[in-house]
């Protein structure tokens, strides 16, 4: 149910290990440590990670008289949760599914669940255009969706498949909020000194050649990828990760 739900942002990328879960994420508790109402919703069935970024892997999801009720970090009672990972007995199982069960647990999780009031529902999707996507995107078609935003590394394999995402939002008809260019160098913590290991700066010149806005680039950083349930706007402060997350969510709130 998301009749209480403000804002609906999904996050897609056209390949897989881009980062678009660590961005998930760090967009939810960002906008958590800013003082927002928020869910995140992991409709990668097939690989979910949402619940082991969040550290809470050994939650179960509970039944009410209003849906499914969200699994709620200990964080802050703020951050609602919602990921097949927390409805599969055994954790290690693969869901190997077809099409019309991934349609029906997907639309599942977006009319069963009790979202509650959230000022923003964050959806972390599967890399791709599949049947995942498009069961959101029919769903979210009378609801109010602000819009997706668009990962990719700066290798030019991802570029490539972002055109891709870039024409699905057009043939759906989602707005598109604009591109995020992950893993955009390394920067030494000792001397500062930034090394492009994939290359840099395709994500802009797509952006700007597709006429979307470029949010940023984040920087390859390993203490992002640990930060498990912690916000890097805190955890980090004043690191250009930290930085990044921080103009991205000013951004989105303007
Ligand atoms: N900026 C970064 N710096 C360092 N490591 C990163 C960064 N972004 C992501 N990673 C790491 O890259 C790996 C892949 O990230 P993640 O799982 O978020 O990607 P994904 O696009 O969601 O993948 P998939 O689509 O396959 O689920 C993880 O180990 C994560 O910690």
């Amino acid at each position: 149910m998301l009749d209480n739900v403000k804002h609906i942002i999904l996050i897609l990328s056209g390949k897989g290990g881009v980062g678009k879960s660590t961005i998930s994420t760090q967009i939810a508790l960002t906008l958590l440590e800013k003082g927002y109402k928020v869910g995140l919703l992991d409709i990668d069935l097939c690989g979910p990670s949402i619940p082991y970024l969040l550290q809470l892997e050994n939650c179960d999801v509970h039944q009410s008289d209003n849906g499914w009720i969200p699994v709620y970090t200990n964080v802050s009672q703020n951050l609602a949760v919602m990921s097949i990972g927390f409805l599969l007995n055994n954790r290690n199982n693969a869901v190997v599914w077809r099409g019309p069960k991934k349609t029906a647990m997907v639309k599942q999780f977006l009319t069963d669940v009790h979202w509650g009031d959230l000022d923003y529902l964050i959806i972390d999707t599967p890399p791709g255009t599949s049947d995942e996507h498009i069961t959101v995107m029919e769903n979210l078609k009378n609801v109010k969706c602000d819009g997706a935003i668009i990962v990719t590394t700066p290798q030019q394999m991802s570029i490539e498949d972002v055109r891709k995402e870039i024409t699905f939002c057009k043939k759906t008809g989602i707005n598109i909020i604009g591109l995020i260019e992950n893993m955009s160098g390394f920067v030494c913590p000792h001397c500062t000194e930034c090394t492009n290991v994939f290359s840099k700066g395709g994500g802009e010149s797509l952006a700007s050649l597709a006429h979307i806005p470029f949010l940023g680039s984040l920087p390859i950083d390993p203490r992002v990828g640990e930060l498990l349930g912690k916000a890097c706007v805190k955890e980090l402060s004043g690191s250009t990760s930290a930085q990044f997350f921080d103009k991205i969510i000013d951004n989105l709130v303007k």
